[in-house]
C-alpha cells in the first residue's frame, strides 16, 4: 500500500489546484513545497506586478486627468506606500494558499525540498514516500542568459525586483516580452528611467504586430526608451563618482552604444525547475522546454507520473506559463488521472493571454501570423478602432482597437484587444472560439450602450455588412416593400 494516492511536488497555483481537488475527492495526498506557499504568481509575479502596476496607472491617471479638464499636480510616488501596497496584497491572498489552510483541507504538506528515489518513491524532508500517482507542478524559474560581464555586475528578476527599498534611478530591462514590458511601464509612471533592450525585432514579438504597435507608442508616451533589434555585447560594472550618482550597470549594446543604469532586470524567459527533482531515479523523461508528456499531461516514461503548469511539456508543443493554464491543467487531470475519461487533451485553441500593460494587449486564440502559419488560408480580418467607439471617446482614451481573425466561413479563430481593461472583455471570445460558436453570435448579441465591448461586436457585424448589403438582398427588400 503506498503512503499516499496522490504525491504533488510544488505548491504554486498549478500543484495547489491539484491537491485541493484530489483530497477533495478523499485521496491520500501529500503537497511538497520547498519555498513559499503559493509559488511565482502569489509571491514574485501575478500578485505583485499587478499590484504594482495599479500604483503606476494611478500615478498615470492623475498626470493625464487634463485631457478632461481636471488639472492635477504631477503626483508624489511615496515609494514605501506603494510597496506596502504590493506587499499588502500579497498578504491579503496569501492564506488561500497557505499550509493551514491546505492542511485544513486533509492534504499533508511537507515543507521541504522534494525529488525522486524510484519511479514511485520520494524523498522530502529526511522522509521517503511511496505513491500510487505522482503530479510534478515545480513551475520555472527567470532564464539567467549567458552575457559577457554577468557575473560581475548586480542584477535582479522577476523574485527580487519587487523587494527593491528605493526606485530605481534608471532600470535597464533586458527582455521586451510581457514581464519586460509590464516593469517597464510600471517603473516609468512610478517616476523611474527606464530602457528596454530587446533582441528581437520588436518588443512584444508574439504578439499582433498592429497591436503591439499601440503598446509601442503607449510606452513611449509614459518615458520608456525602446532598444529593438540589436544584441548586448557585455555588460560592465559601473563604480559611483563625480558623474554618476550611484553604483549600477553599463548594457554595452553590438552597436557600440553605452547605456548606463542604477538597476538591470533580467526579463529573457523561464526555463522549468527539473534540476533538483532526480528526474532520472524517477525514470522522467525531460528536455530544456520541460517535462515530457502525452496530450493529458501523463509523463512520456513513467505512468505514474504527470506534469502540471509550467513544467509541463505536453507533446513537445513546449510550455505555456500562465496561472490561468495551471489551472486549465488541473481540469485536464481530473479527467485523465482521476476519472481515467480516454481522449482527454489540453487543448489551446481558445487560451486568453494578457499584457496587463495600460492599454492591456489581449490575444485569444491566433493572431493573424499565427493562423496564416498554421495554414489558414483566406482568412477575413475585421478590426474596429475605439477612435470608433462611443465610450472610448467619451473617456478620452480612443487609441486602441480590436482585431478579429476570421475563416471564410465565419469561424473565429482568434481576437486581439488593445485597449483599457482589455482582459476583461477576453472571457466571451474564449468562450466563442472554445465551443466553435459561429460569428453571428458576436454580431446578434445585445451589449450595453456604451460600452468598449461594442468594438468587438462591430467588428464581427463588419463581417456580415457585404451580405446584408448585397444588390440580392436590396432586391428582395425591394420586392418585400410592396406587400401590403
Ligand atoms: C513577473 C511575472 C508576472 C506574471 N504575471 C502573470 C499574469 O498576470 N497572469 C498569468 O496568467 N500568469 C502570469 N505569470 C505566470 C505565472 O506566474 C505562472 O504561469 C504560474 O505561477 C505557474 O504556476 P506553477 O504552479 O506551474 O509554478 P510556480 O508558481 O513556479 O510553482 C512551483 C512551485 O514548486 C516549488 N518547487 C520547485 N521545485 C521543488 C522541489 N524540488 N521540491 C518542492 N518544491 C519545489 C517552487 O518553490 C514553487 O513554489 C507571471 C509570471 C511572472 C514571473
Ligand atoms: N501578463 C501575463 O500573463 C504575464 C506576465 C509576465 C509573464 N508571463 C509569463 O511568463 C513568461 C515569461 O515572460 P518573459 O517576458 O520573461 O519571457 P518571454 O519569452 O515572453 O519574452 C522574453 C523576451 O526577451 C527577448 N530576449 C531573449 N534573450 C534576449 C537577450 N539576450 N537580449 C535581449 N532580449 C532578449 C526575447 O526576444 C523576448 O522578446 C511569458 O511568456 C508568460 O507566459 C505572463
Amino acid at each position: 500500500m503506498p503512503d499516499f494516492d496522490v504525491a504533488v511536488i510544488g505548491a504554486g497555483a498549478a500543484g495547489l489546484s491539484v491537491a485541493a481537488i484530489c483530497s477533495g475527492l478523499g485521496l491520500r495526498t501529500a503537497l511538497i513545497e520547498r519555498g513559499r506557499m503559493g509559488g511565482d504568481c502569489l509571491n514574485y509575479g501575478c500578485v505583485p506586478s499587478k499590484a504594482l502596476l495599479a500604483a503606476a496607472h494611478a500615478a498615470a491617471e492623475a498626470r493625464r486627468a487634463g485631457r478632461l479638464g481636471i488639472r492635477l499636480p504631477e503626483p508624489e510616488i511615496d515609494w514605501a506606500g506603494v510597496r506596502a501596497h504590493v506587499q499588502g496584497a500579497i498578504t491579503r491572498i496569501a492564506p488561500n494558499d497557505s499550509a493551514a489552510r491546505y492542511r485544513g483541507m486533509g492534504v499533508e504538506v511537507i515543507e521541504a525540498a522534494g525529488h525522486f528515489t524510484a519511479p514511485d518513491e520520494l524523498e522530502a524532508g529526511g522522509r521517503r514516500l511511496t505513491f500510487r500517482r505522482c503530479v510534478i507542478a515545480a513551475g520555472s524559474s527567470p532564464v539567467v542568459p549567458d552575457i559577457p560581464g554577468l557575473d560581475g555586475v548586480p542584477w535582479l528578476t522577476n523574485e527580487t525586483i519587487f523587494g527593491l527599498e528605493e526606485p530605481p534611478g534608471h532600470l535597464i530591462i533586458l527582455g521586451g516580452g510581457p514581464i519586460g514590458l509590464e516593469m517597464a511601464q510600471a517603473h516609468a509612471r512610478l517616476g523611474c528611467l527606464v530602457t528596454v533592450i530587446e533582441a528581437a525585432p520588436r518588443i512584444a514579438a508574439r504578439e499582433d504586430e498592429e497591436l503591439a504597435e499601440g503598446l509601442r507608442a503607449a510606452l513611449l508616451q509614459d518615458g520608456v526608451t525602446l532598444r529593438e533589434g540589436v544584441k548586448l555585447a557585455r555588460l560592465e560594472q559601473l563604480e559611483p563618482d563625480s558623474h554618476a550618482a550611484e553604483a549600477g550597470v553599463v548594457a554595452v549594446l553590438e552597436d557600440g552604444t553605452r547605456i548606463a543604469g542604477t538597476h538591470l532586470l533580467l526579463a529573457v524567459g523561464r526555463a522549468p525547475r527539473l534540476a533538483s527533482l532526480d528526474l532520472v531515479a524517477g525514470n522522467v523523461e525531460a528536455s530544456a522546454r520541460g517535462i515530457r508528456t502525452r496530450a493529458d499531461l501523463r509523463s512520456v516514461s513513467n505512468p505514474r507520473v504527470w506534469a502540471v503548469g509550467d513544467i509541463a511539456d505536453p507533446e513537445g508543443i513546449g510550455p505555456r506559463a500562465f496561472t490561468h493554464v495551471a489551472g486549465q491543467h488541473a481540469g485536464v487531470l481530473v479527467r485523465s488521472m482521476l476519472f481515467r475519461l480516454p481522449g482527454t487533451k489540453v487543448d489551446y485553441a481558445a487560451l486568453p493571454r494578457v499584457t496587463y500593460t495600460d492599454p492591456e494587449l489581449a490575444q485569444i486564440g491566433l493572431t493573424e501570423a499565427e493562423a496564416r502559419e498554421q495554414g489558414h488560408e483566406d482568412l477575413r480580418i475585421h478590426r474596429w478602432p475605439l477612435a470608433e467607439n462611443d465610450r472610448a471617446i467619451a473617456e478620452g482614451r480612443p487609441e486602441g482597437l480590436v482585431k478579429l481573425v476570421v475563416s471564410a466561413r465565419g469561424r473565429l479563430l482568434g481576437a486581439g484587444i488593445l485597449a483599457p481593461r482589455a482582459g476583461e472583455m477576453a472571457g466571451a471570445y474564449g468562450l466563442m472560439i472554445g465551443r466553435k460558436l459561429p460569428l453571428s453570435a458576436l454580431a446578434s448579441l445585445v451589449l450595453p450602450y456604451p460600452t468598449l465591448a461594442e468594438a468587438g461586436k462591430r467588428a464581427a457585424g463588419d463581417f456580415y455588412a457585404p451580405k446584408l448589403l448585397s444588390p440580392g438582398v436590396k432586391r428582395l427588400i425591394g420586392l418585400l416593400k410592396r406587400l401590403p
